[in-house]
């Protein structure tokens, strides 16, 4: 399920109660894109917010120690900061150029590994991944890069699910190189 971070906050609360159901029965966490006070209403897994949204130890005081908190950099400095701060772990990107977000920096495989190696978190990296080049994006070599997140890669395929099933191969065969 797909809910614009600006939609009605009605409608994003329901979604993502609806998107915590699913989530439970699976045993997969649910994170909420930058709306703390929908994260705290269905009681979601954590939050996932950016530069410019609340400060990480705001939304860690009312959150509390046990909620998961991810936060967007696109630099040392700000990957060093996320740690001081408290979060779980970072978000980093655009890895490829993206139409999913306007006027995106994109900091490329090279900065990728620059924020990597300077961040004490586990790294995510994010912007213009799909199946044909999550491997490079994993393949970079560093221990702390966990994983990918990916919008068009699903949402603009004839099937989400084949699309899901793909890159999650990719993920596993390099999830055993990069060990
Ligand atoms: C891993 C990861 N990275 C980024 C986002 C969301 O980014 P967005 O809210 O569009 O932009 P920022 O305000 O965070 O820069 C995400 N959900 N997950
Ligand atoms: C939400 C978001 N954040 C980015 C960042 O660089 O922080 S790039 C991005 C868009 C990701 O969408 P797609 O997988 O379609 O490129």
């Amino acid at each position: 399920m797909s809910l614009e971070k600006d939609a009605k906050t009605g409608k994003f609360l329901e979604a993502a109660k609806a998107c915590h159901n699913i989530c439970r029965l699976h045993g997969v966490h649910l994170l909420i894109n930058d709306r703390i006070d929908v994260a705290l209403a269905c009681d979601a897994d954590g939050v996932h917010i950016g530069q410019s949204d609340m400060p990480v130890a705001v939304v860690r005081t009312l959150l509390g120690p046990e909620k998961i908190i991810g936060v967007s950099c696109k630099t040392p400095e700000q990957a060093q900061q996320a740690w001081v701060d408290g979060a779980d772990y970072i978000g980093c990107g655009g890895v490829y150029p993206t139409n999913t977000k306007v006027n995106n920096l994109t900091v490329g495989l090279e900065g990728l590994k620059t924020v990597c190696l300077a961040s004490k978190l586990p790294v995510v990296a994010i912007g213009g991944i799909s199946v044909s080049n999550a491997r490079s994006v994993m393949e970079l070599g560093v221990p702390n890069l966990k994983g990918v997140a990916v919008v068009s890669a699903m949402f603009d395929t004839e099937s989400i699910l084949v699309e899901t099933q793909k890159l999650h191969a990719v993920l596993m065969e390099t999830r055993a190189v990069v060990k």
